[in-house]
């Protein structure tokens, strides 16, 4: 048996083509959403990245801002960046690609976005407003996981979920996510500090792999059938981009989101949907 795949590349385009309607009905209130986007430095990953989040803003017929600064730039440079954005009105939605160059105090750049303008759901207001059960922009690639999942009519309810990874960006915030009563799994949350993690991977439907670190899911962890999202992201010694699971793991999985074509494309699809979101919001629609 091997896996079903869950293409993320097929189900971020269906969602690009839906934006593209909503975009089209906003402007015709008046409203053109625009996202901006703050890079520093010239990692060649992050480059490519942000050239991505344009390309899908250029596809959907909405605005895009670029903010590049060099590797050199200050802290205080970083800051003024983010203050032109809060202040722009033709941005209406705006990220900070992380990581930022070291020196610079990333939390504190965070912490100045207007939580309002935050179309990746990591402002500290916003993460809160997440813990409290409020309406706020939610972190990109939870979202584009309960999206993919979803899409596929995989049951997410009642579901053991475990999440391998406690990041800020991925498996801290998608715990919180899959925990609330309108998604409500039970969620395990794995991470390096775990003891035994082929016992807990074991007990799960649904298995994430978001640790960064390559080959950490194999197949002899899994229950046969389990529906396996593989959101690592990390370089072989050839360059290529390669994921947290195991190759092998996919003859014993029912569903593999792959790395690459899964959960990826889904996350630059709904920083697009958080920036059309808060449009649709201000426009009351
Ligand atoms: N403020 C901020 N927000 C982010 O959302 C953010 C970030 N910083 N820093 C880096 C990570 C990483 N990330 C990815 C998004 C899409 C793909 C993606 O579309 N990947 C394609 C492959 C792309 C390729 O081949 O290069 C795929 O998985 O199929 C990957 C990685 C967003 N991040």
């Amino acid at each position: 048996m091997t896996a079903k795949i869950l293409d993320g590349k097929a189900a971020a385009a269906a969602i690009r083509a839906e934006l593209t309607q909503r975009v089209a009905k906003l402007k015709e209130n008046g409203s053109t959403p625009g996202l901006g986007t703050v890079l520093v430095g010239d990692d060649p990953g992050s480059h490519s990245y942000v050239a991505g989040k344009h390309r899908d803003c250029a596809e959907i017929g909405i605005a895009s801002i670029r903010r590049d600064l060099p590797a050199t730039a200050t802290q205080a440079e970083v800051e003024q960046a983010v203050a032109e954005l809060n202040a722009d009105p033709a941005c209406t939605g705006f990220i900070v690609q992380l990581p930022l160059p070291k020196g610079l105090d990333a939390n504190r750049v965070l912490g100045l976005i207007d939580p309002d303008k935050d179309a990746d759901g990591l402002h500290p207001v916003n993460l809160g407003k997440l813990v409290l059960g409020e309406p706020a922009p939610l972190p990109c690639t939870p979202r584009g996981i309960v999206e993919l999942l979803t899409r596929y009519d995989i049951a997410i309810a009642g579901a053991e979920v475990v999440v391998v990874g406690r990041g800020v960006t991925v498996g801290r915030p998608l715990g919180l996510l899959l925990t609330r009563k309108s998604e409500n799994a039970t969620v395990t949350l794995c991470h390096t500090g775990t003891r035994d993690l082929a016992a807990h991977v074991r007990q799960a439907d649904i298995v994430v792999a978001a640790a960064g670190v390559r080959g950490l899911v194999t197949a002899d962890m899994l229950k046969p059938g389990a529906v396996v999202l593989d959101v690592g992201t990390s370089r072989s010694e050839d360059g290529k981009l390669v994921g947290d699971v195991d190759p092998a793991a996919a003859e014993v999985a029912g569903w593999l989101a792959p790395m690459p074509g899964g959960v990826g494309p889904m996350t630059r699809a709904m920083l697009v949907d958080n920036v059309v979101l808060a449009a649709e919001r201000a426009a009351g629609i």
